[in-house]
C-alpha cells in the first residue's frame, strides 16, 4: 500500500529534509508541496540536491492544496502550523514539526511563546522511557495528530531519560550545554546568521533559562523521572550547518552505581534501531550526519558526583524530519524503521 503525503513548508530546511526522506521511503508517494513566499518556484531551484523532483512546483499552503492526502507534514513556523492544522481533515495523519502542540501546560506555552496555547498532540518520541512503565512508542499507534519533538530537546531527553527512570539521577540538578548548527535556525534570512557573523566564531544564545525548549525538556524528563525535573539549558551556535552535540551533566542520586547505570542504558537502548551507546568512543556530529541516529556515551565524574552524558544527533533528521517519519511509521502501523535505515555521510 502506498500513502499519499503532502509537505507544507517544503521550501524550508525541514521541508527539504522531509522530501529527501519521503523519496527513499518505500510506502510513500509525494503529493502536494507547499510554500509561502516561494509558491510558484520549482523544487529544483530550492533543493538542487533532489533532482528526482526538480520539476515539481511549489503551491500555496491552503486547505484545497493540502486536502486529499493520507499524511500531511507541517514544516512551518510556530503559530502558522496551528492555523493550517485547523483546516485539515480529522482522518488525515498530521505531523507538526513545529512547537505548537508539544507542551501540555498552557501556562508554560504562554510564558515561553507569548501566544495562546493551541493544544496538545501525541508526542513523537518513541524511545522516551516513562516512569509509569514502557516507552512513548506505545502511544503512537493509530494516532492522527503527532507533535514532533524539538531538536535540542531530543538530544537532551534521550541522553538522560533512562537514568532518571531508573532513579539513578537527581532530577533537580541537570545542566545541558549544546553546540548547535546554523540550520536549526531555519532558512529565512537573519542578519546574525550571515556567514561573516557565524564562521570562525562560537556564541551562546538563549542564556539564563529563557530558551523556549526548556519547558519541553522539563516535561519529558519529568515523565521519565516520575517527579518534577528541572533543567538549566544553554545552546551555543557553532559554525557547522547541521548537527547538535549535547554535553549533559546530572548529579547522581544517593543510591548510585556506575555499573548499574551502564546496564540500565543497555537495557533501555540495546534494541533501539536508532540509538548507539558508545563505550570506547565519544559521540560526534560528523558520525550522525544525514542519519536518523543518536550516539550516546556515559562517563562518571566521581570527583563531583556527576554523570556526563554526551549525545549527538543531526538536527534535521533525528532532530525533526527523521523523527517525523519514524512516528508516522508507528502511527500508520508500518515497520518503525521503514525508509530510515541508512547510514550517515562521512567524512
Ligand atoms: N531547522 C531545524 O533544525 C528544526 C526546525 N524545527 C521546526 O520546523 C519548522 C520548520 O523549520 P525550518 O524548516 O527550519 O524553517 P524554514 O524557515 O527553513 O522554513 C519555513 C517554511 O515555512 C514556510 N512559511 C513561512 N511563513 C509561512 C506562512 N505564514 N504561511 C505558510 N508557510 C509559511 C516557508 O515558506 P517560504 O519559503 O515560501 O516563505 C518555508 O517553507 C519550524 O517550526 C521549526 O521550529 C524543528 C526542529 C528542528
Ligand atoms: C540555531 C538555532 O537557532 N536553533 C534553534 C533550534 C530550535 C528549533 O528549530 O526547534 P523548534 O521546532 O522548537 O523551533 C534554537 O535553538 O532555537
Amino acid at each position: 500500500m502506498s500513502y499519499r503525503v503532502a509537505v507544507a513548508g517544503a521550501s524550508g530546511y525541514v521541508g527539504g529534509e522531509l522530501l529527501r526522506l519521503i523519496l527513499q521511503h518505500p510506502e510513500l508517494e509525494l503529493g502536494a508541496v507547499t510554500a509561502n513566499t516561494n509558491a510558484g518556484q520549482s523544487l529544483g531551484s530550492l533543493h538542487p540536491h533532489l533532482p528526482a523532483i526538480a520539476d515539481r512546483l511549489l503551491v500555496e499552503t491552503n486547505e484545497a492544496n493540502l486536502a486529499g492526502h493520507d499524511v500531511v507534514f507541517l514544516a512551518l513556523p510556530h503559530a502558522t502550523s496551528a492555523e493550517v492544522a485547523k483546516t485539515l481533515s480529522d482522518s488525515t495523519l498530521v505531523l507538526d514539526c513545529g512547537a505548537d502542540f508539544r507542551l501540555e501546560d498552557p501556562s508554560a506555552w504562554e510564558k515561553f511563546y507569548g501566544t495562546p496555547h493551541a493544544g496538545t498532540w501525541t508526542y513523537g518520541m518513541p524511545e522516551l522511557t516513562l516512569a509509569e512503565g514502557g516507552k512513548q512508542r506505545g502511544r503512537l499507534r493509530d494516532q492522527k495528530r503527532v507533535a514532533v519533538p524539538g531538536c535540542n530537546v531530543t538530544a537532551l531527553t534521550l541522553a538522560l531519560a533512562p537514568g532518571l527512570t531508573a532513579g539513578l539521577f537527581d532530577p533537580t540538578d541537570i545542566v545541558s550545554v549544546m553546540s548547535v548548527g546554523t540550520s536549526g535556525a531555519g532558512r529565512a534570512l537573519k542578519s546574525d546568521l550571515l556567514a561573516s557573523e557565524v564562521l570562525g566564531s562560537a556564541r551562546a544564545y538563549g542564556v539564563g533559562g529563557v530558551h523556549r525548549h526548556t519547558p519541553e525538556m522539563e516535561q519529558n524528563l519529568t515523565k521519565a523521572a516520575g517527579v518534577r525535573a528541572s533543567v538549566s539549558f544553554t545552546p551555543v551556535l557553532v559554525p557547522i550547518s547541521r548537527g547538535i552535540l549535547a554535553v549533559n551533566t546530572v548529579r547522581v542520586a544517593d543510591k548510585f552505581d556506575f555499573e548499574t547505570l551502564k546496564l540500565v542504558y543497555q537495557d533501555a537502548y540495546s534494541d533501539e534501531p536508532f540509538i548507539q551507546l558508545l563505550s570506547d568512543q565519544l559521540p560526534t556530529t560528523a558520525a550522525v550526519l544525514g542519519s536518523n541516529n543518536v550516539q550516546i556515551s556515559l562517563a562518571f565524574d566521581q570527583h563531583t558526583g556527576r554523570v556526563v552524558v554526551v549525545s549527538a544527533i543531526d538536527n534535521l533528521v533525528k532532530g525533526t524530519a527523521g523523527a517525523a517519519i519514524q512516528s508516522m511509521n508507528l502511527a500508520l502501523g508500518l515497520a518503525e524503521t521503514s525508509g530510515l535505515m541508512f547510514g550517515a555521510v562521512a567524512p
